[in-house]
């Protein structure tokens, strides 16, 4: 792929200790002086862990496959060119469900001190990883499938208070095309029954168990009580927040996105799954899926998108 993307070393601190990185087994892990972690595997550029505080916020299966034959069940796979199954009319049509990026393993291009100042803790504070993906690292399959020459950028950015997640996709080709994007990310929670979710009141959103029909939410919390699949778009509050007793525990802050899929497959899409265990495991987790899968963005040659979250822990 192209080297150009050379992220800087980080800056040497003249004060205190240093986040560290190190990786092993196709595997980055990077630590803070605070003692949290964000681990990221090579294959899905899949970010398996966030620590804040001594707690993990991110849910996997006991039985997810790490070893490369199938997508992460957890973490924040990330979904891209397609969203869900493609449709037969689109040029994605022959790719596999949310695509090939989830499941194709991507280079570690380094770290650097963050430059965002969308996280309270930038600076020496925070570490920022790069991975990267391009055309010419796919499968023969996927190549087939999707001819396009592009080159994928991820940043996973750890600070003090919040962990930043961001996918830059460009066009390195001659010709345009269309993609959907999706950050697909399970957060653990302590008990399903008493989580519920705020800013998506008023949002407008299809959802996947009623035959996928259209409804507006008018309540302005969301409690989770049964299955649910449903794509909300063209979300004007920015934010998404995770609230457990109703005690505000993670805020989900779109960057330059404005659609976020809710997802939790209950008790009987939980029993299908093999690799989903514990089976009561929908108990403690809710996808929370920032994204851009309302129609298609299309990219023009040359050009670039770039989109992502901030999530932000309250404890
Ligand atoms: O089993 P997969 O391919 O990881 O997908 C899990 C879920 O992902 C969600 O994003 C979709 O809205 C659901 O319809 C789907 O079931």
């Amino acid at each position: 792929m192209d080297r150009s993307h050379k992220p800087s070393a980080l800056t040497p601190s003249t004060t205190g200790p240093q986040p560290s990185v190190h990786s092993e087994q196709g595997r980055v892990i990077a630590t803070l002086p605070t003692g949290d972690s964000v681990e990221v595997l090579l294959y899905g550029a899949t970010v398996v862990s966030w620590k804040h505080n001594g707690r993990e916020n991110l849910w996997v299966s006991k039985a997810a496959k790490l070893d490369g034959s199938k997508p992460v069940r957890g973490g924040v796979p990330v979904v891209f060119p397609c969203f869900g199954p493609p449709p037969k009319d689109h040029a994605t049509s022959a790719l596999p469900q949310h695509g090939f990026a989830r499941n194709s393993t991507w280079q570690y291009l380094g770290k650097s001190s963050s430059e965002s100042g969308k996280l309270a803790s930038g600076g020496d504070d925070a570490v920022k990883l790069d991975f990267g993906l391009s055309s010419a690292e796919l499968s023969e399959d996927a190549k087939k499938a999707w001819p396009y020459d592009f080159g994928l950028v991820y940043s996973v950015t750890l600070g003090k208070d919040g962990l930043q997640t961001m996918l830059n996709v460009q066009n390195k080709g001659k010709e345009s095309f269309e993609f959907q994007m999706l950050l697909h990310t399970y957060f653990k929670v302590d008990d399903i029954s008493k989580v519920s979710l705020t800013g998506l009141g008023s949002a407008t959103y299809v959802d996947k168990v009623l035959n996928a029909t259209t409804h507006t939410q008018s309540t302005p919390s969301l409690s989770i009580t049964g299955e649910t699949d449903r794509v909300y778009t063209a979300i004007k509050q920015d934010t998404t927040s995770i609230l457990q007793d109703g005690k505000l525990r993670l805020d989900v802050i779109r960057d330059n996105l404005v659609d976020s899929v809710v997802w939790n497959p209950w008790i009987e899409k939980a029993k299908g799954m093999g690799d989903f265990e514990p089976k009561d495991g929908y108990k403690n987790m809710v996808c929370v899926e920032v994204g851009a899968v309302d129609g298609w963005q299309k990219l023009e040659a040359g050009d670039t998108f770039e989109g992502g979250m901030i999530v932000k822990s309250h404890l």
